[in-house]
């Protein structure tokens, strides 16, 4: 069995609608959200590769189309767009077009979140 994985970057803006009061995510603000989506599955002998990292790519592509540059909490499912959330939306969104095995949310340098699937 072999993982492999494919990260992307969308620029995006949001606010966290159901923090405390006073918390700093209740006001406007952006990340470069990083993802990383990690597929698992055998090596093909011939082609020495579990899948294409291109076709990790374009079966990203219309999620990102509907992240960068946008106000998160505006896109349909996304109205608490914390990591996890966040996390979930992209995986039910791809699980019956990849094996995936993972996706990984980064908001910032140091806080994230990989989801894995319901257990
Ligand atoms: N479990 C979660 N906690 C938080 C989330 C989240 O999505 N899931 N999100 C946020 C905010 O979006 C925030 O912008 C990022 O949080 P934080 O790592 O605290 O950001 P900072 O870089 O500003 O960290 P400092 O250590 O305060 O500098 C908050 N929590
Ligand atoms: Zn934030």
């Amino acid at each position: 069995m072999m993982e492999i994985f494919r990260e992307f970057t969308f620029e995006a803006a949001h606010r966290l609608p159901n923090v405390p009061e006073g918390h700093k995510c209740a006001r406007l603000h952006g990340h470069s959200y990083r993802i990383q989506l990690h597929v698992t599955g055998e090596v093909d002998p011939q082609a020495g590769w579990l899948m294409d990292f291109g076709d990790l790519k374009k079966a990203f592509q219309p999620l990102h189309a509907q992240l960068d540059h946008y106000y998160l909490n505006e896109v349909p499912g996304l109205e608490n767009p914390t990591s996890e959330v966040l996390a979930r939306w992209i995986w039910d969104r791809l699980i019956d077009k990849l094996p995936l095995s993972a996706v990984m949310v980064r908001e910032t340098c140091t806080s994230g979140c990989l989801y894995q699937g319901k257990p």
